[in-house]
């Protein structure tokens, strides 16, 4: 029975689930190079309300400029700084009440980075935080550069469970994700024009290449016809996307007491092909798509309406 979790706290605070915790002179985040002595955390991230962490450090330092714009903040924002610059783990920018951080690709890097994340918050005292991943993926069965708001996400068997080995056990844990704060997102998508997004099963997968049921790895044991019924299968079983990270994020994210959302655009659809063939603008513009829903709903819950500027 996966272990479940969606009860935000009423307080709004973020939780963390370590009685250890309490009993430390010191938190060093290590990876994200900050720590509760060495920072006064709650004066710098305590008015943080929306979390927003994507694989590339690139793309999420320019979400952070995109976002400074869409804010109306002081100065084109330009020259944000990277928080994390003494760690070269991930990067971390903020502009005004958005924090903006890469984890890199994967389960285990997703893991250590949301670990330090969640602890920061709570140490920071943060209240009523909403945090989305924006990433990208491979679609199944629709348009490349539609976005997908994941209702669920599933591991490679289509099941809605992270197993985490803790000790030498399996721990699994449930991966639901806010229903509400998905149908939000699938809103502010409706009032963009020319945007296809849909809501669906995004299935987290250990790797790019045979984990994804891809041909062209370095390895690959199976043939076309028994990749392409693996698909299909999933197709049935509700996935519209195949990404690295979701299934991970749902649990933490979950477990903490964080709204959390997942949005990722399709770079191809996967029952087409293996390889991505867009060119760099293109698939620059399809980054920058979960990008501007997330812009959309943030300038939504601010009052500051639906303006759209492009982001870099
Ligand atoms: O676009 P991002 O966020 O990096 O995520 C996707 O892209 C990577 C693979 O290319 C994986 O990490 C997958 O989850
Ligand atoms: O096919 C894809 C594309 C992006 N990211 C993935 O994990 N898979």
């Amino acid at each position: 029975m996966p272990i479940s979790s969606l009860s935000p706290p009423r307080s709004g605070l973020v939780l963390v689930k370590n009685p250890h915790l309490d009993l430390m002179e010191e938190d060093i985040l290590y990876h994200l190079d900050l720590g509760t002595k060495t920072h006064n955390l709650p004066a710098m991230f305590g008015d943080i309300k929306f979390v927003c962490v994507g694989g590339s450090p690139n793309r999420m330092r320019a979400f952070a400029q995109f976002m400074h714009r869409e804010l109306g903040l002081a100065g084109d924002g330009e020259d944000v700084a990277d928080i994390c610059a003494g760690s070269d783990r991930y990067a971390m920018y903020r502009a005004g009440p958005v924090l903006s951080i890469s984890h890199g690709m994967g389960i285990p890097s997703i893991s250590i980075m949301l670990h330090e994340l969640i602890k920061l918050l709570h140490h920071a005292k943060c209240r009523d935080v909403t945090i989305i991943r924006i990433g990208t993926s491979g679609g199944l069965g629709i348009k490349a550069g539609s976005v997908v708001i994941t209702d669920t996400a599933v591991d490679s068997s289509f099941q809605p469970r992270f197993e985490q080995v803790v000790l030498g056990d399996v721990v699994v844990r449930s991966t639901e994700l806010d229903k509400d704060l998905a149908e939000e997102l699938l809103a502010c998508s409706r009032e963009i024009p020319d945007f296809p997004t849909l809501i669906g099963h995004t299935m987290c997968t250990y790797d790019f290449y045979e984990g994804q049921g891809r041909l062209d790895g370095a390895l690959c044991s199976f043939s076309s016809e028994k990749k392409l019924e693996y698909l299909r299968r999933a197709y049935d079983a509700g996935v519209r996307n195949i990404e690295m990270e979701s299934t991970a994020f749902a649990a933490l994210c979950g477990l903490c007491g964080l709204k959390a959302a997942v949005v990722c655009v399709t770079l191809l659809d996967r029952l087409e092909g293996d390889q991505i063939r867009a060119s760099h603008e293109v698939l620059w513009e399809y980054q920058q798509r979960p990008q501007r829903l997330i812009a959309a709903l943030i300038r939504k819950r601010l009052g500051l309406g639906p303006a759209l500027l492009p982001a870099d």
